[in-house]
């Protein structure tokens, strides 16, 4: 499974916003079809979305659009998954350097490859920390939807489970857009992984059970103390996983680590459309009039968490030193 393609003079994109009831590519010819694929979900995920922006920029490189503009106008597409800004970073130093439409296109394809490269990566050292027999809880979807493919948190479990070391797997929804129930369900499925959905609300009575030795999560931004942005709903798993005596592992490639962000304070937080939060499906369900706040992220404070898996290494108690030394600082 893929979230996206690049097809020589084109990027296809698998709509996220239909799964699993329908698998629809859209096919994005420019850099401002990728900006709007990202600002609306089509592609999500914090590396996946980098990968479709370095892929944007090939599209204007081919058009012949002034690279700049280009530039800027996916960097603003989500503010907060720091993957996207790295990405496009790394094909501005090619752009900076001379690089050609071709030239940009062998960057994108590095950008991808090294992704599932340190997917695979991250799926063994991971695992390796997990005792056999283990139950474990999921937020959000960090698969093959979320990045180049196999996963973040998800290539954990997935290497987990192939280990025989994980051998209940527990998916939170991941209200208001459902990550969890609708497209980590429908990989965990596809892949024959034994998954139960949860309720987020859930969550804390399922580690009161003991059912649970591990709550394994991705990122959208590390900042440089070790404090973690992801999907809304982690700060408080991560709360109650060290209530229960459960550990807490962040899986995020180092691309997701952003040492020039100091704690996770300075981190901005995407707030989306409150109707995404008095809708489901598109159908209202909440009374007409009604008022929503709808952050998407929220901050896990590093004291919280007991690991940080990189393809770099595992970080064990993420602090500034330790980040500073996973990038030879
Ligand atoms: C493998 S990183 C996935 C990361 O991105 C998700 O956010 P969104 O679905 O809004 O892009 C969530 O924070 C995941 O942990």
């Amino acid at each position: 499974m893929r979230a996206l393609a690049w097809q020589g003079d084109r990027l296809a994109l698998l709509d996220q916003r239909l799964l699993p009831l329908e698998e629809r590519w859209i096919e994005c010819t420019s850099a401002a079809a990728v900006t709007s694929a990202i600002r609306d979900l089509v592609v999500r995920g914090a590396p996946a979305i980098g990968i479709a922006a370095a892929w944007g920029v090939v599209l204007a490189a081919r058009a012949g659009e002034p690279l700049e503009a280009a530039l800027a106008m996916l960097r603003a597409a989500r503010p907060t998954a720091v993957n996207l800004m790295w990405a496009l970073d790394r094909m501005q130093t090619r752009i900076a350097a001379g690089a050609d439409a071709d030239a940009l296109a062998l960057e994108a394809r590095a950008i991808q490859d090294e992704d599932l490269a340190a997917n695979r990566r991250m799926g063994e050292l991971g695992a390796a920390l997990i005792a056999p027999g283990s139950g474990v809880l999921t937020h959000c979807n960090t698969g093959s939807l979320a990045t180049a493919g196999f996963g973040t948190a998800l290539g954990v479990i997935r290497a987990g489970v192939a280990a025989g070391r994980i051998t209940q797997v527990h998916a939170t929804e991941t209200r208001p857009w459902q990550q969890g129930a609708r497209l980590t369900m429908y990989e965990l499925v596809r892949d024959r992984i034994p998954a139960r959905l949860i309720a987020d609300s859930a969550a804390a009575h399922l580690m009161r059970t003991g059912a649970v030795q591990w709550v394994i999560v991705g990122a959208d931004r590390i900042a440089a103390n070790g404090d973690t942005a992801n999907k809304i709903g982690t700060y408080q798993l991560a709360i109650a996983a060290r209530h229960h005596g459960v550990k807490f592992m962040v899986v995020a490639p180092s691309s997701t680590v952003d040492l020039a962000t100091p704690e996770g304070a300075a981190i901005e937080i995407e707030e989306r459309a409150p109707e995404e939060l008095l809708s489901i499906a598109g159908r209202r369900t909440v009374v007409e009039s009604a008022q929503a706040w709808n952050p998407v992220f929220d901050v896990t404070p590093a004291a919280l968490i007991d690991v940080l898996v990189t393809e770099r290494g595992v970080v064990a108690g993420p602090d500034r030193a330790a980040l500073g030394a996973l990038f030879g600082q």
